[in-house]
């Protein structure tokens, strides 16, 4: 049986990645969280699981040394995924140095830890393997022509951006100098449940239902590739069991959309949804759509090239963006409270200084 340290794992993807590891291998699987419990944190998303002898939670920093070794100490890990972070673009553009401290130097304390607890002598031990979860936004903004490959050079344009690209570098750094087993993902845009509500999909999902305005920065026109967060999962897992020491493995969706046919395909898929007698449903129209100041540096373009991971780990994308998004947006009806808890927390403050409501 496999012991994963995951990080972050109370967050949108870590938890659907939890999940997905506990369903995939029948609960053969040992896994311990750290997480810090940012405002992204939620230990909702984790109910079904908390209860499992198997799964075992720790509240803390990974960039505090102290507490990720004594999870060394106490476990002989196998795996480690890293996908804790700072991971909202806007909310870097407002204060940066939140996402220097954690998406650079927490990724070197947790490198150089693992490092300590996984060498023999200069060897480092058989079987171990360190997951650095990064984003296609390290390639910085494509034209209307081309996809980002493995060899794109790096060119973040948001500090968001530039601060995973010096995490990834570390990753590549601890790889290149002491032969550490790394490997690197970098996905384009996810979605699907537990979404924290500042994301596009979800915040449009959110406002639709309440009937508020849609916010959509600049022309609408801005290019995202989506992929459903399980798709993001499985090609995670594939590349912890089969991915080559040292390797960029990029994953996407090969679903390019305008942010403006996305906001498109939500309400109709609501409407779809919503049952008739439903008094939400005649006040969802692209009448709430409101074209607001863009976002600064806004990337144009993501679209990934994923032909690696396909070619050598046989990994391929199986959710549609029409079905995944009804999925999405079912889970979200389904799961209100869940929403309702979030909105009307530190949310509700963000939300009304970034979108200037009165
Ligand atoms: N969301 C996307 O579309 C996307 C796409 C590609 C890559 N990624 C990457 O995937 C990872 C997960 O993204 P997400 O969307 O689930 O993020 P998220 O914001 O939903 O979750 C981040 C989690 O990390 C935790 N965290 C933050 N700082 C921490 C710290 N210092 N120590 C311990 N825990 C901490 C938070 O509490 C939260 O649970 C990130 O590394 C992100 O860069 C995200
Ligand atoms: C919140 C919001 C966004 N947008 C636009 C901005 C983008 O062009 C697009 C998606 O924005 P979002 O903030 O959801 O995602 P990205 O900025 O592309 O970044 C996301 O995908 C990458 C891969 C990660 O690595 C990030 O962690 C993740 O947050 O919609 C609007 O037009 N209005 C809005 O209110």
């Amino acid at each position: 049986m496999k012991t994963y340290l995951i990080t972050g794992g109370a967050g949108f993807i870590g938890s659907n990645f939890i999940q997905y590891l506990f369903k995939k291998y029948d609960k053969k699987v040992f896994i311990i969280n750290l997480d810090s419990l940012t405002y992204a944190g939620n230990l909702q998303n984790l109910e079904v699981v908390s209860k499992y002898d198997n799964y075992h939670f720790v509240k803390g920093d990974i960039c505090d040394r102290e507490v990720v070794e004594s999870i060394f100490k106490q476990y002989d890990i196998d795996y480690v995924a890293n996908f804790a972070a700072e991971s909202h673009v806007d909310r870097s553009i407002e204060d940066p140095s939140i996402f220097v401290k954690t998406n650079v130097l927490g990724v070197q304390v947790l490198l150089d830890t693992t490092k300590k607890y996984w060498i023999d002598g200069d060897i480092f031990i058989k079987g171990k393997k360190f997951l650095q979860v990064s984003t296609d936004e390290v390639y910085g903004s494509l034209g209307e022509t081309g996809y980002f490959t493995e060899t794109t050079p790096l060119d973040p344009h948001s500090p968001y951006s530039a601060s995973k690209t010096g995490g990834d570098l570390l990753v590549k750094a601890y790889y290149d100098t002491y032969k550490m087993p790394v490997v690197i993902t970098r996905c384009s845009n996810n979605y699907g449940p537990y979404q924290f509500p500042e994301k596009l999909i979800p915040l449009v999902i959110h406002n639709c239902l309440s009937g508020k305005a849609i916010p959509l920065y600049g022309d609408g026109k801005n290019i995202r590739d989506w992929l459903y967060v399980t798709d993001h999962c499985s090609a995670l897992d594939i590349v912890l069991e089969k991915g080559k020491i040292g390797e960029i493995y990029n994953i996407g969706g090969n679903n390019e959309k305008q942010n403006i046919e996305v906001v498109k395909t939500i309400i109709s898929t609501l409407q779809r949804l919503l049952p008739s007698d439903d008094p939400r449903k005649g006040k969802i129209s692209k009448k709430l759509i409101t074209y607001v100041e863009d976002r600064k540096g806004h990337d144009r373009r993501y679209a990934i090239d994923s032909i690696k991971i396909k070619d050598h780990l046989g990994w391929v994308p199986t959710i549609g963006f029409e079905e995944g998004m009804a999925k999405k947006i079912q889970w979200y009806l389904d799961n209100r409270d869940w929403l309702e808890n979030i909105v009307s927390g530190e949310y509700a403050v963000y939300y009304k200084k970034m979108y200037k409501e009165a």
